[in-house]
């Protein structure tokens, strides 16, 4: 898979669509959370224009950030679309609200974390900073991106296979024992 707009769609009209690499990070440490992480690849899955690749392995993963709360689960989607990135961080928070998502405090708990990680292009806008800012200091995003992407990168950072070695994978823990089903629309 091409990390950047070399893939080229062709819509109806025959406007010619760049293809994007689409890396997300999905979150939850509240209520049902892998009922939560299921739905939420469901949404993602009945997105127009956005197909899925491939769906990690959830990890349970020891808190980030705000340490006085409980572990999340954690997994990566990989996909490719020909949607703006800003239209896909849209689409994301849409479906945090789906769960109640609300920003009380940031790093703190929540139903679903959706954070975009990369989407083709490097961007850095008021709205929206391409790759995600922290992704590549993150156990939580790296250890399940490399599962289903071994040869993923992080532009400006480099391939997680390398990243992984510099940050404290201790705190992640793989949970086989949760399956999410991601047979559904793709
Ligand atoms: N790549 C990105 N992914 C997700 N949100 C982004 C991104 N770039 C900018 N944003 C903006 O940053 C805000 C992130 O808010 P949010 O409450 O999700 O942060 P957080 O998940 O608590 O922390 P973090 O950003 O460290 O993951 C959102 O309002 C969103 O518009
Ligand atoms: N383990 C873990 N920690 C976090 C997470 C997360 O998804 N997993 N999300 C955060 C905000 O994006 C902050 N801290």
């Amino acid at each position: 898979m091409s990390n950047g707009p070399f893939d080229i769609d062709v819509d109806t009209l025959g406007n010619l669509r760049p293809i994007s690499k689409v890396v997300l990070s999905l979150g939850s440490n509240m209520g049902d959370s892998a009922a939560i992480l299921q739905e939420a690849v469901e949404y993602l899955a009945e997105t127009p224009d956005l197909m899925i690749v491939d769906v990690s392995p959830v990890y349970q993963t020891k808190p980030v950030g705000v340490l006085e709360q409980d572990d999340f689960l954690n997994l990566v989607v990989v996909a490719e679309s020909t949607l703006e990135p800003l239209t896909i961080l849209d689409r994301a928070a849409a479906i945090e609200e789906n769960f109640g998502r609300t920003r009380e405090l940031r790093h703190g708990p929540r139903t679903l974390d959706i954070d975009v990680i990369m989407v083709g292009k490097r961007i850095s806008e008021d709205d929206i900073e391409l790759p995600h800012p922290r992704a590549h200091e993150r156990a939580f995003v790296l250890v399940p991106w490399l599962d289903i992407d071994p040869n993923g990168e992080i532009a400006g950072h480099g391939p997680i296979a390398e990243l992984i070695d510099d940050v404290d994978v201790s705190g992640v823990l793989r949970r086989d024992d949760i399956v999410i089903d991601a047979s559904t629309g793709f």
